[in-house]
């Protein structure tokens, strides 16, 4: 299956403990922010830093994003910094048109042709977190090839539309709603925003739930806690696999009779229906269940 992305952990670029260990709680993929977590006065200790832990530390295990900030606010030296360590992902923050992701792009291109490293090599996501962007999602998630995802930031994006987070999600419908069918229909990965209340599993639990429904790929997480929360959400129950395993044998057994459609158990099984039922078993063993 795809690679994935279940939880994506926003790591403070400046600290440089947490950069160290950040791999140990089991995240998808490790995003070290050089943005909005790090204070204005310690933007080249962390370029620097996060530089020196992608050379350093084993991150084999994870995939690697980096969060870096605003081309004209440093971002271009990030990029230089980033690509150099040899770093998965560019995460672009605040993404309002396709245009910031081709501006993003040819930085890299330029990067990647400096220091002979193999041409596309390095990977993009954008997060949109305003109207505009949100309104610019389709262009966004079709604007480089090196696209993986794009992500909800709604923080920042709740701000701009003059509200904030409330418990039944209903001020990020329209948000979620069209940053997913942008994904789906570039073939890229839908990431929800973070949940900041981090006492709160609960709530957790309730939006993790939400956004699984709807059909995302994964979160944003901001600590190690919300990791196996939400990972236990995104595991198929043993009642799903069963039920997969069920209809893909159904399926072969039409197959040798030369049908395409088949009931298993009362239910019609055709095409999309097996799709689905490889899906759940991909997930299942991609998330260290026993499938057969
Ligand atoms: C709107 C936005 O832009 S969100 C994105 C930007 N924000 C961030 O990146 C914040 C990331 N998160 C954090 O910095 C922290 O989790 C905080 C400040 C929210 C809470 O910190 P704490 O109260 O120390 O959390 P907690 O007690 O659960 O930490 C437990 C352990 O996990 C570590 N840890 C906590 N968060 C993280 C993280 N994001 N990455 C790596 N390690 C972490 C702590 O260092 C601690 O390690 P230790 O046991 O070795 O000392
Ligand atoms: O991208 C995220 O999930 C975090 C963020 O910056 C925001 O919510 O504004
Ligand atoms: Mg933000």
């Amino acid at each position: 299956m795809d690679q994935l992305r279940r939880t994506m952990m926003f790591v403070p670029g400046a600290n440089a403990a947490m950069l160290r260990d950040c791999t140990l709680y089991g995240a998808d993929a490790i995003m070290f922010d050089l943005e909005d977590a790090v204070s204005m006065s310690e933007k080249d200790t962390a370029r620097v830093l996060v530089y020196s832990a992608l050379k350093t530390f084993d991150y084999s295990s994870v995939e690697t994003v980096v969060r870096i900030n605003a081309l004209d606010a440093g971002g271009a030296q990030d990029v230089e910094a980033v690509v150099l360590g040899g770093v998965n992902v560019v995460r672009l923050p605040k993404t309002e048109t396709a245009q910031d992701i081709k501006d993003v792009d040819a930085v890299i291109t330029k990067v990647e042709a400096k220091y002979g490293i193999t041409p596309g090599r390095t990977h993009m996501m954008a997060a949109i977190e305003s109207a505009e962007g949100v309104l610019n999602a389709r262009e966004i998630a079709q604007a480089s090839d090196r696209m993986i995802g794009i992500a909800l930031g709604a923080e920042d994006y709740l701000t701009s539309q003059k509200t904030y987070r409330h418990e039944d999600g209903a001020e990020l419908s329209f948000a979620r709603n069209y940053i997913l069918h942008a994904a789906r229909e570039a073939g890229i990965s839908a990431i929800d925003t973070v949940y900041t209340d981090i006492n709160n599993e609960e709530g957790l639990i309730r939006e993790t739930s939400l956004i699984k429904q709807l059909g995302f790929d994964g979160k944003s997480v901001i600590n190690p806690r919300q990791i196996p929360v939400i990972h236990k959400i995104f595991a198929p129950t043993q009642k799903q696999i069963t039920k997969a395993r069920e209809i893909v044998a159904g399926l072969k057994e039409a197959e040798a009779k030369g049908a395409g459609v088949v009931a298993v158990k009362g239910q019609m099984v055709d095409k999309p229906v097996v799709e689905r039922a490889q899906y759940t078993l991909a997930l299942a063993k991609a998330s260290g269940l026993e499938v057969d």
